[in-house]
């Protein structure tokens, strides 16, 4: 512990997109789409929540379009991984970045099932992979982060610089026509920084937040725990603010997590649904959300993941993940699982008879 450690002095990032509150005006119109479908009033249950933030948040009660999804896997590399908090050296990051390159990680199966376009961003690896791909986009912040548990993992100005990498991604993406982002992530350790993260911004004891990514020990656990005290230790008063959140990531986050909550914050702002996978995606979205609470209507919660403090994460959020399948590995995996419920949410919003329509008679609405 450092106990006359200052945080870094974080400012709020200049350019950081302004998102506008969403129309409720337009909820009348939207529900009334949906009360004359062919059913009885609320039977197709959160689909029909989900038909309604999709129409609200793209401000028609009209059809709805999921144009052109995309999933983008951000990796970064993390200091704290040269401890062995995981069961994977930190080299595995820029191996998985190859195979995912290459399309045989779990995520490029998943978005092939899904149908979902794929591309992976080196946000700051430990080593760039030198491979010319249409898939790969680089904006690396630096070759990972410093060790959290002794020093900052990065400089504030990083941090912006990283808040704004995403920002950039979202709009070239969403430029390029995407209307709905899927997100995840690769980085050995990361679950140690987002767990941290969690800890700091909802003020929760690093006790109750820490579980076992990808499936350590019980030596390794203990050791996780004590490392991230050691980096949680440094900061103090942090709450749901947006310098909090600012302070937390430059403290003990990841240059992908900073990216993903840029990101996040870009797709807000322009009105496109962002597709949230896991743990450590979603404390990036808990970031965003600190950040901008705006963002958060934007929002669909893909799965809940095995990982522990997944459910605290979804609860400050007053989420509801749309699956629950034990899924404990990132990349985007649950996200790319998700999206075909979000096309059933608009093909029956778009397409399904209406009583008037259908000639269907006498059912009391
Ligand atoms: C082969 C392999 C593939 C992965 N794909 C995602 N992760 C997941 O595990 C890591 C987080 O867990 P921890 O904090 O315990 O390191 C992240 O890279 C995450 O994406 C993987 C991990 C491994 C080993
Ligand atoms: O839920 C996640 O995102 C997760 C859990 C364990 C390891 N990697 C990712």
């Amino acid at each position: 512990m450092h106990p006359d450690f200052q945080p870094a002095a974080v400012e709020l990032v200049p350019g950081l997109p302004e998102i506008l509150p969403l129309d409720e005006a337009l909820l009348p119109g939207i529900r009334a789409r949906i009360l004359n479908k062919t059913k009885p009033p609320g039977s197709l249950g959160y689909l029909e929540d989900l038909a309604e933030q999709i129409a609200l948040l793209q401000g028609s009660p009209e059809l709805l379009q999921l144009r052109a999804p995309i999933m983008l896997v951000f990796a970064a590399d993390h200091g704290i991984a040269r401890n062995a908090v995981s069961i994977a050296p930190q080299a595995v990051t820029r191996q998985m970045v190859l195979n995912f390159l290459s399309g045989g990680a779990a995520i490029n199966c998943l978005c092939q099932s899904s149908a979902m376009r794929f591309r992976v961003v080196d946000a700051g690896i430990l080593e760039p992979v030198r491979v010319n791909s249409e898939y790969l986009r680089v904006q690396r912040i630096a070759p990972g982060t410093e060790d959290f548990s002794r020093a900052p993992a990065m400089s504030a100005d990083q941090c912006r610089a990283a808040l704004m990498a995403g920002v950039r991604i979202a709009n070239d993406e969403i430029d390029a026509g995407a209307g709905v982002l899927g997100f995840g992530e690769m980085g050995i350790g990361n679950t140690s920084s987002a767990s941290a993260l969690l800890a700091l911004v909802a003020g929760l004891p690093v006790d109750d937040v820490v579980g076992r990514g990808t499936g350590i020990t019980d030596q390794q656990y203990r050791l996780k725990l004590d490392l991230i005290t050691q980096g949680v230790q440094r900061v103090r008063g942090a709450s749901m603010d947006p310098v909090s959140a600012m302070t937390a990531l430059t403290e003990v986050g990841g240059f992908e997590v900073a990216q993903i909550t840029g990101a996040m914050l870009g797709a807000a702002a322009r009105n496109r649904v962002i597709l949230v996978d896991g743990f450590i995606v979603s404390v990036a979205a808990l970031l965003a959300v600190c950040i901008n609470p705006q963002a958060r209507s934007r929002m669909v919660f893909a799965h809940r993941s095995a990982e522990r403090a997944h459910v605290m994460v979804l609860e400050l959020m007053q989420a509801r993940a749309l699956l629950d399948l034990d899924l404990r590995l990132g990349e985007g995996t649950g996200a790319a699982l998700a999206l075909p419920l979000l096309r059933a949410a608009c093909i029956f919003y778009n397409e399904m008879a209406t009583f008037d329509s259908a000639g269907v008679t006498g059912v009391e609405v």
